[in-house]
């Protein structure tokens, strides 16, 4: 038992809350945490900057393949039960609010408070991608990090880092690994093994990283539908 927790293959999973294909990944890949032998690695990075230096475009940019994404979340809402509803206004709130305050709060809570960094960031997706909240204002975060059972003081404490150049840097350093990976959208995910990067992108890839490290993939439910409970982390 303790040989195989040494050699569990790491994966990092580089993810923007925007992004809701990236929610159903983070989901999925939390399900399986404790069923495979993998050690997840959250990794909050802007997926402006990296459509930026990829040349790369948001997908709702091409008019049929907004209204096709739509379609597709609608389906894949019920399929890995992910509570995903469209915002509102998605223009306002995807492409032009995007998402630097809610990516810097998570690099904060990435540094200082780890052990909370999964359930502020589904905080941040239950916001955005849920209930049609704002994920731009001081208030916004701290209702999400609040929810994620931060307490007073911290919060405080880490609302006033954003601007900090260390929290600033820490975005942008893995903003730049997920790039020197090969990102060109999110989610990313780069499964460690034989002391290689292999990179996966899109949330529709878990049997082909199942297949790499030698494990089962039974769906996007299996870890929920073991414990009897499909509803109780959302
Ligand atoms: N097929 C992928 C699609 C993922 C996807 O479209 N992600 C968006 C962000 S929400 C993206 O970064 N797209 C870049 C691209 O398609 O080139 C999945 O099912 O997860």
């Amino acid at each position: 038992m303790a040989a195989k927790a040494l050699c569990k293959t790491k994966i990092e999973l580089f993810y923007d809350v925007l992004s809701p294909y990236s929610w159903i990944a983070f989901e999925v890949l939390t399900r399986y945490q404790s069923k495979w032998n993998i050690d997840v690695k959250l990794r909050p990075f802007l997926l402006g900057g990296v459509m930026a230096a990829s040349g790369n475009q948001p997908p709702a940019m091409v008019a049929n393949k907004g209204m096709y994404m739509l379609k597709d979340l609608e389906r894949l809402r019920d399929f890995t039960c992910t509570p995903i509803r469209q915002p509102s206004d998605f223009m306002g709130t995807i492409i032009q609010k995007g998402s630097l305050q809610a990516q810097r709060f998570l690099a904060s809570v990435e540094m200082s408070q780890p052990s909370l960094l999964e359930e502020v960031s589904r905080q941040l997706w239950l916001r955005v991608w849920n209930r049609d909240e704002d994920i731009t204002e001081l208030e916004s975060l701290r209702q999400a990090g609040k929810m994620a059972g931060l307490d007073e003081a911290t919060l405080n404490k880490l609302l006033g880092t954003l601007k900090d150049q260390n929290v600033k840097d820490k975005l942008k350093a893995t903003t730049s690994q997920a790039l020197s990976h090969g990102a060109f959208g999110s989610p990313i995910m780069i499964v460690h093994k034989d002391d290689e990067p292999h990179i996966f992108f899109g949330s529709d890839r878990f049997e082909l990283l199942a297949f790499l490290i030698g494990e089962k993939y039974e769906g996007p439910l299996a870890e929920l539908s073991k414990v009897g409970d499909t509803k109780s982390k959302l």
